[in-house]
């Protein structure tokens, strides 16, 4: 009988999501042969008494487990000798503030299966937390706009109890009729269509998105080959976008010259073009006031991103004179919302989709074994596997 362990988070702050909500725990413990231990917590966002009414066994010590599920980098002194572990472990890309923790973990002879690294046969992620991030991210994107016009206004989404909890506060919203453009096509910008289609946005296309005026909200959807085409060939194909980004050219231009809120979810890396330059804010035309970019990289795809803020004060201005950081909603700058843990804000929510996802396409992958698991596995035991030997250095120096 293979036991599960639902590690309590320890990294600070300690993230309040968790791998399998109570229901997910009663639902494999009534239909498999799984048994599941719960390390008591009192940040995770369902409490320890619910996931003992699930039937799961509340207990510290864990060390019975045959997997050992988490959220975020496990400290140190918490990893388990010669356990098996799945969590975001954010090693990679060879992140230097978490050597350490691969160090440790060759050093315990852990083996390590990474959910950033499960991915279906053509690469797609098979995990992740997007799809929430996405949806928060755009509610706080309309909520700025609504605090910097005072055209109407909304709450904030994690005093909601839930995502239902936060549909209902959009009974009687009216938005303005602006003009939202949204980009990227993974989980993150699913979400953001899931709250346009909730708030009654309407979709339009990229031509009478420019082109029109309209008497009501309107979103277009811009993916790879409305935003990116190659320099030379004008043309756009995703694999060779995905191989050859640094010759493809951004097409964004025009449309900050007609939209009023950007809900950027697009994937970025340094050699993709970013969808605008900073100095573009400065000119007359630039019509965005408010940028949600939930994509998030600092000085990234949107080079407005001066930094991270918190879910407690999630918008910042930039002066579009001096692109300096400054207070929302002036007259004189344009808003930016970047938050890196926006899931947060409705972590029940979260964390039952990502458990959905681990029950439907890991766990019982990992009892079979599969070639998924071997992919995501960076750690054997303490050894790399051939999928991450360039690590070498990294975790053994
Ligand atoms: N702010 C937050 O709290 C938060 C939370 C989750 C994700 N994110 C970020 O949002 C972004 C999008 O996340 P997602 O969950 O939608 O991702 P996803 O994996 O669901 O989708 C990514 C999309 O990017 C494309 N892509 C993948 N590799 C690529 C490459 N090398 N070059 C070009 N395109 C590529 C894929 O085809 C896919 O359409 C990521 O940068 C992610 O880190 C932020």
């Amino acid at each position: 009988m293979p036991v599960i362990g639902l590690i309590r988070e320890g990294k600070i702050p300690a993230d309040n999501r968790v791998a399998l909500t109570p229901a997910q725990c009663r639902w494999l413990l009534k239909s498999t042969d799984f048994k599941i231990l719960v390390q008591p917590s009192s940040t995770r966002c369902f409490s320890d008494n619910e996931y003992e009414r699930s039937g799961a066994v509340l207990q510290e010590d864990l060390s019975n487990c045959d997997l050992l599920l988490g959220i975020k980098e496990v400290p140190v002194n918490m990893l388990l000798a010669n356990k098996a572990y799945m969590f975001f472990s954010h090693t990679k890309k060879l992140q230097p503030y978490n050597q350490k923790l691969m160090q440790e973990m060759v050093k315990k002879k852990i083996t390590l299966i990474d959910y950033e690294c499960l991915e279906h046969e053509d690469g797609q992620r098979i995990i992740g937390f997007g799809f929430f991030a996405g949806i928060v991210g755009a509610h706080n994107g309309l909520m700025a706009y609504g605090e910097r016009t005072g055209a109407y206004k909304l709450g904030r989404v994690y005093k909601q109890k839930d995502y239902l909890e936060l549909i209902h506060t959009y009974f009687g919203l009216k938005l303005p009729p602006v003009k939202i453009a949204v980009t990227g096509s993974g989980r993150v910008a699913h979400g953001i269509l899931e709250i346009m289609n909730i708030v009654d946005v309407q979709e339009v296309e990229p031509d009478e998105y420019i082109n029109k005026t309209f008497s009501y909200p309107v979103y277009v959807h811009l993916k790879g080959a409305d935003l990116y085409t190659h320099k030379e060939k004008r043309t756009y194909t995703r694999d060779d976008f995905h191989a050859n980004a640094p010759q493809y050219e951004c097409l964004f231009q025009p449309y900050t010259l007609h939209t009023d809120i950007l809900m950027n979810g697009v994937y970025w890396d340094a050699t993709i073009p970013r969808l605008f330059e900073a100095d573009d804010i400065k000119a007359d035309g630039f019509k965005i006031q408010t940028i949600a970019d939930i994509t998030d990289d600092a000085h990234g795809s949107i080079p407005v991103n001066l930094g991270d803020c918190t879910i407690n004060d999630p918008v910042y201005g930039v002066d579009k004179v001096t692109l300096q950081r400054t207070a929302p909603y002036l007259k004189t700058s344009i808003d930016v919302m970047a938050v890196g843990n926006l899931p947060n804000e409705l972590p029940r929510d979260a964390s039952r989709f990502f458990g959905e996802q681990l029950i439907k396409h890991v766990l019982s992958d990992y009892i079979k074994g599969s070639s998924i698991i071997d992919k995501a596995t960076i750690l054997k035991e303490g050894k790399l596997t051939p999928g991450f030997e360039y690590l070498s250095d990294y975790a053994n120096s």
